[in-house]
């Protein structure tokens, strides 16, 4: 299975905007070369993680080996390398791709080119991956496409005289991909007589055999029970399993330049084996690492804390075991005047955070109040000093810092003309800075706009989808950070300040948020049997205040007289609701109020 020569080797990836067909002509193509059958088809073999079903979308990439035999007669061995296909993943996506020669660029042909679509395109151009467009979804009534053709000419500047017809659903062109994929994308450089070198592009943790790791072979080879090493985390092993996947694993005994695959070692954790990292040969290693590793940087931090206090322990648990599958998680313990014990943890984007919290609730059953996201800022104090704030509420005084500076990104938004002018004010309400706007083909547009991350991290991607009724698409990255008047707005609920309700702010809006946010927890914490004054504060001084009147009702009081049951109902939906409340002092306070700055009014 493993002599095939290098160059009858074509590993490639597909890149794709989310729903425009990846998976599905994944899935056709492994069909197709007989890799899985149409039984084993039913399951989706590339999206197999439950909650990526879920949400239609992948966050964990794999690949798949595939025979092949080409038109001219000969034997192709055809690796396909998934990408996730989000924007948090971007580090991952950038290492499958240069694990990879070519890349199949999947637009659909009823759509047109999407912003997540160019980022990717973007890296593989970087990488210099051979790119073979395919238009998909030709078989619906409303495919143009010599629109999208056009399209993708106009902004990428890519040749689409050899693009490809398709459609993953009803089998159209496959045999094209399949044929192109020989043809256009370059076989592997023979390296095989180099000292081993091998890209990791992904791991999992498995309990039983400890962390899979899959890997291209850059120069060089491997087998089965040597002994490697990582060149950056310097760890060594002994490799007990070696295999490719095909895409389940089928165990061999050795692999070369060129080809992808897998090995378990007994690796704790998947932090000793990060993607980016190389694998050598520890009796002769290679000199240099493959280069472009970089750390994973959590951009995103929030605070857990368990609703019940005695769930402490089970959520470090549960963290511990999420974290050995998830290298790019970062946690630590936090504590809160108003909370008591948590975590203050950190995360690569908005949608990494949001898969976290779900796992923890789902897989884990526990009951989290969760803060509400803040980025990292640079706090210069007047002693020189600089710190790196990931938690409002420890932002030292006004009188002992120099400067606070926060991280920019660089935001490319993709939409029908039409939503221009909304997506623009949603931009300058978000202290945007106008950059780039361009006419595409059909009445798109593109717009480019700097803006602070904290103003993208709290609902901006729901108001993008929201204000161009889901057809604007958008991509960010980080460009840096810049030097900002920002202050600290403190929110008090009874009188007592609430660290964790603490956020950042811009001076100029200071106000405006204060006010919106206290109106909204008015209305997000229930009536108690006493007033609650609510306040918001910059410092010592009160901007903006409120209160919740005293409960006057009881709430039994609304059912009819005798009946039982519906009293039983009443009181088990407000047990229910209590689930997800925290008691600061006397005062229950709802998950949602935390989250309230997520849902205030466009200020
Ligand atoms: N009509 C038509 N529908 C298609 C075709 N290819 C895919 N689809 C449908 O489009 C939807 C999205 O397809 P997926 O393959 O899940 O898209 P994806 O790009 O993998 O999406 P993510 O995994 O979320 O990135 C599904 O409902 C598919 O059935 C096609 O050629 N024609």
């Amino acid at each position: 299975m493993t002599d095939v020569p290098v160059s009858r080797i074509r590993n490639f990836s597909i890149i794709a905007h989310i729903d425009h067909g990846k998976s599905t002509l994944a899935d056709r193509l492994l069909q197709t070369t007989g890799t899985v059958s149409d039984r084993q088809m039913k399951e989706q073999f590339l999206d197999n993680m439950e909650l990526e079903r879920e949400r239609g979308i992948t966050i964990k990439l794999q690949a798949a080996r595939m025979n092949y035999q080409g038109k001219d007669g000969e034997q192709y061995v055809l690796n396909l390398i998934d990408t996730p296909g989000h924007v948090d993943f971007s580090y991952e996506v950038s290492r499958s791709l240069v694990a990879c020669e070519g890349a199949l660029l999947v637009v659909d042909a009823s759509q047109g080119v999407e912003a997540q679509t160019l980022a990717n395109v973007y890296l593989a151009l970087e990488h210099d991956l051979e790119i073979i467009p395919v238009l998909n979804k030709i078989d619906l009534p409303g495919a143009e496409p010599e629109r999208v053709i056009s399209e993708i000419e106009e902004i990428i500047g890519l040749d689409c005289s050899g693009a490809i017809l398709a459609s993953a659903k009803e089998g159209i062109g496959i045999d094209e991909i399949l044929e192109s994929i020989v043809h256009l994308v370059p076989p592997p450089q023979d390296t095989i007589d180099q000292p081993l070198r091998a890209l990791i592009f992904d791991s999992y943790y498995d309990p039983y055999r400890g962390v899979i790791v899959y890997f291209r072979v850059m120069d060089g080879s491997v087998r089965t029970g040597e002994k490697v090493r990582l060149m950056v985390s310097k760890k060594e092993y002994e490799i007990d399993e070696l295999g490719v996947l095909s895409p389940t694993q089928i165990q061999v005994e050795q692999l070369h330049a060129g080809e992808v695959g897998y090995i378990a070692a007994a690796i704790k954790t998947v932090e000793d084996a990060r993607v980016g990292d190389t694998i050598t040969l520890a009796a002769e290693p290679a000199e240099k690492p493959l280069p472009g590793y970089k750390e994973a940087k959590p951009m995103v931090f929030c605070g857990l804390f368990p609703t019940d206090a005695d769930q402490y322990e089970d959520l470090r648990e549960a963290l511990n075991r999420l974290k050995l599958n998830d290298s790019a998680l970062n946690y630590e313990p936090e504590t809160s005047s108003a909370m008591g014990f948590g975590f203050r943890c950190g995360f690569l984007g908005l949608l990494h955070m949001e898969i976290v919290q779900e796992r923890l609730e789902r897989e884990y059953d526990l009951d989290l109040i969760i803060t509400a996201p803040s980025v990292v800022y640079r706090v210069t104090n007047m002693d020189g000093e600089v710190l790196e704030i990931d938690n409002p509420s420890l932002l030292p005084p006004p009188q002992q810092r120099e400067k606070i500076e926060e991280p920019y990104v660089r935001i490319e938004m993709i939409t029908p003309e039409t939503y221009v002018g909304t997506l623009m004010e949603l931009c300058q309400t978000r202290r945007g800075e106008f950059k780039d706007m361009r006419y595409l083909t059909q009445g798109r547009t593109t717009l480019v706009y700097e803006l602070p991350l904290a103003e993208v991290v709290t609902d901006f991607f729901d108001q993008l989808k929201s204000r161009s009724r889901g057809y604007a698409s958008m991509e960010y990255h980080l460009i840096g950070y810049q030097e900002n008047t920002l202050v600290r707005l403190d929110v008090l609920i009874n009188g007592d300040p609430v660290d964790s309700l603490a956020m950042i702010v811009h001076r100029d809006k200071a106000y405006s948020v204060g006010r919106a946010l206290v109106e909204k927890l008015r209305e997000l914490i229930p009536r108690h049997q006493f007033k609650i004054p609510l306040q918001a504060s910059i410092g010592s001084r009160v901007i903006a205040s409120e209160h919740i009147p005293a409960l006057r009702k009881d709430v039994l009081a609304k059912c009819y007289g005798g009946d039982i049951s519906r009293k039983k109902k009443l009181l088990q939906k407000q047990a229910k609701g209590k689930k997800r409340m925290k008691s600061l002092g006397t005062v229950d306070v709802p998950q949602e109020a935390f989250m309230a700055v997520l849902r205030l009014e466009p200020q």
